[in-house]
């Protein structure tokens, strides 16, 4: 049911495709609730034939000693010491792995520095005073930047906080150039936005400082005579290097040429345009140059002429581009957990992940999202679960899932764990609502989480509204181009700042949130009278999706096709394994 054809292909396959979606109010039944499945789907058949494979799988692999209990037997209350209860599903508090993660980070990026020229000359037995022979300095090594698949976090890069590329090799005597300095790669996960807050770029501001200099003169007017010998004095320290026999007081009287212009090197063409902003939404098989090197230094034969044959000195090598880079994930994983404190979120997914996040019976347990990989593989190079897109990248092999930590009543007033946590389940691509059905109304449930979501979305637009109104304004005060002047008071001369002042960025534009696919999953099945809760739920549900209810969001165009309430005991990893398949049809049909 799941192949590929059925999903991307022929009309009369994926009708069945839609056809045995739509008939899941009896496909998830049988397994929890005998009593209220419907019987007559054929089509259910080949859908519980994969997750029964799936579930025969995990059952090996976390060598449980459970025996399976006949499907219509009544189902005990849970008590903690019951060996049915899987226990990795109800851990000791002390029996979870730390996740760190981090969704947003800012770093500095250095591109690596030239190394210097060189200022020597030939000596041999024959020739004791012979011409200058100073290699060329290597260009400083650059910074480049890929999206990988299996990231999840920039937590790594957020530790780091600078990342610079190394250090040009300087020239050496024989004519010998340096060699090039270090690259230094960064790895984003997929869906990671790289927006340019701050640039200095030497090469850049020198030729800016030189137009304003000659196109408008009254700088040069204004700079007195000792200003421009120390200006000078500057240039001869930071642009050049001497050769080791000249003395100390010789450098200063040293008739210097002008300094030698700042260039590029042709890889930095290659580089993205400033300002950085780039959308890495897929996974990228090679690396994008995301700042080249600065140049390396000129070794002394350059700078030979009629008049100075024997040049003591060559030039330094170019400052690399620095720059402040703001990294935002846009797409925090596949599927995002949405739930009520203590609904059993963190439960459900370590029972149909990798993950080992914390589970306690308490609200809040879970602090900050941790993200899940479920693999659709059965360990022997063949997917369980068939799906992706073939003309894309390939039958998918794993989707990833988001523990976001409780939403309480409120939350878009920053209650609770408040927005920041709100802001996650916009990132995510599927939203999975969990409800507990031990304890209230699921219905009431799923709509009151909906609310929340729905007001912070309410809130959210109306701040993106006045952030714009307000960027508006402020924009009017400023000249437009790369230099920022202000009026002084007598209305005289424009300020002149290199390099430009931090700019502020806009928020992410994302799509709204009750146009994602959703479905829920109703939790803590195993325990007693969740049955009428249930039946209800899917109801209500049923209703949601054919158009007689409108959508919890109370938007009239939320997504409503192929919504599904589906019951599970995470803790006993029962119905779950009907999860990751029905996430890999909607993933597919998205
Ligand atoms: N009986 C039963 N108990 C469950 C089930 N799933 C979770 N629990 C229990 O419910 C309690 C809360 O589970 P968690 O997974 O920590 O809940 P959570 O939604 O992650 O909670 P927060 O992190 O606080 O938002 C734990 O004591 C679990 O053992 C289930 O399917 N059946
Ligand atoms: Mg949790």
């Amino acid at each position: 049911m799941f192949d590929h054809k059925s999903v991307n292909g022929d009309k009369e396959e994926s009708s069945d495709f839609s056809l045995s979606m739509s008939k899941h109010h009896g496909l998830f039944l049988p397994f929890l609730y005998p009593c209220l499945s419907d019987r007559s789907h054929q089509s259910s058949r080949s859908f519980q034939r994969v997750a029964d494979r799936l579930s025969s799988q995990r059952r090996s692999l976390s060598q449980s000693t459970r025996a399976l209990r006949p499907a219509t037997s009544p189902l005990p209350s849970v008590h903690k010491a019951s060996p049915q209860i899987l226990h990795h599903l109800s851990p000791k508090p002390d029996d979870y792995s730390r996740s760190i993660f981090v969704d947003k980070c800012s770093i500095t990026v250095h591109a690596g520095t030239g190394g210097n020229g060189c200022a020597s000359f030939l000596r041999d037995t024959h020739t004791p005073d012979g011409p200058p022979n100073g290699g060329d300095g290597g260009p400083g090594g650059n910074v480049w930047i890929q999206a990988v698949k299996g990231q999840t976090s920039l937590h790594k890069l957020a530790r780091r906080g600078t990342v610079k590329a190394g250090r040009g090799i300087g020239g050496q005597g024989g004519n010998r150039g340096g060699s090039r300095g270090a690259d230094v790669l960064i790895q984003v996960p997929p869906g990671t936005v790289v927006r340019e807050v701050w640039r200095s770029d030497p090469a850049a501001e020198e030729e800016e400082k030189e137009r304003l200099r000659l196109g408008a003169g009254e700088t040069l007017e204004f700079e007195t005579l000792q200003e421009t010998a120390g200006r000078r004095a500057a240039e001869k320290r930071e642009r050049w290097v001497y050769y080791p026999g000249a003395k100390a007081q010789e450098d200063t009287r040293l008739t210097m040429p002008p300094p030698p212009k700042l260039r590029r090197s042709n890889l930095a063409m290659m580089a993205p345009q400033a300002p950085v902003e780039l959308d890495l939404s897929e996974h990228m098989e090679k690396p994008m140059l995301l700042v080249a090197g600065g140049m390396g230094g000129l070794g002394n034969p350059h700078f030979a002429t009629r008049d100075t044959p024997k040049p003591k000195f060559a030039s330094k090598g170019e400052l690399g581009v620095r720059l402040t880079l703001e990294l935002e994930l846009k797409l925090l994983a596949d599927v995002g957990l949405v739930g009520l404190p203590n609904a059993g979120k963190s439960t459900l997914l370590r029972s149909i992940s990798n993950s080992r996040t914390r589970v306690g019976d308490w609200a809040f347990t879970t602090l900050s999202p941790s993200i899940g990989t479920v693999i659709l593989d059965n360990n022997q190079g063949r997917p369980i679960v068939r799906s992706g897109n073939e003309d894309g990248q390939g039958p998918r092999t794993s989707f990833t899932i988001a523990d976001i930590p409780g939403l309480v009543e409120d939350a878009h007033l920053d209650k609770g764990l408040g927005l920041g946590f709100l802001r996650h389940i916009e990132r995510a691509r599927i939203l999975a609502f969990v409800v507990d059905l031990s304890v209230e109304d699921a219905v009431l449930a799923l709509r009151n989480l909906w609310k929340e979501v729905g007001e912070y979305e309410n809130l959210r637009n109306r701040e993106l509204n006045e952030d714009t109104e307000h960027r508006m304004v402020e924009w009017k005060s400023f000249d437009s181009g790369t230099t920022v002047s202000s009026e002084n008071d007598e209305g005289g001369v424009g300020m002149i700042i290199h390099p430009e002042p931090a700019r502020a960025l806009e928020p992410l534009k994302l799509p709204p949130i009750s146009s994602k696919p959703w479905f829920v999953v109703a939790t803590k099945a195993d325990k007693e009278d969740t049955k009428d809760n249930f039946a209800n739920l899917q109801a209500y549900i049923r209703g949601v999706e054919s158009g007689e209810i409108d959508h919890p969001s109370g938007r009239k165009n939320g997504w409503r096709s192929r919504v599904a309430a589906m019951p599970v005991s995470a803790i006993r990893s029962e119905g779950v394994n009907r999860i990751p398949a029905w996430v890999a049809a909607l993933l597919d049909s998205s």
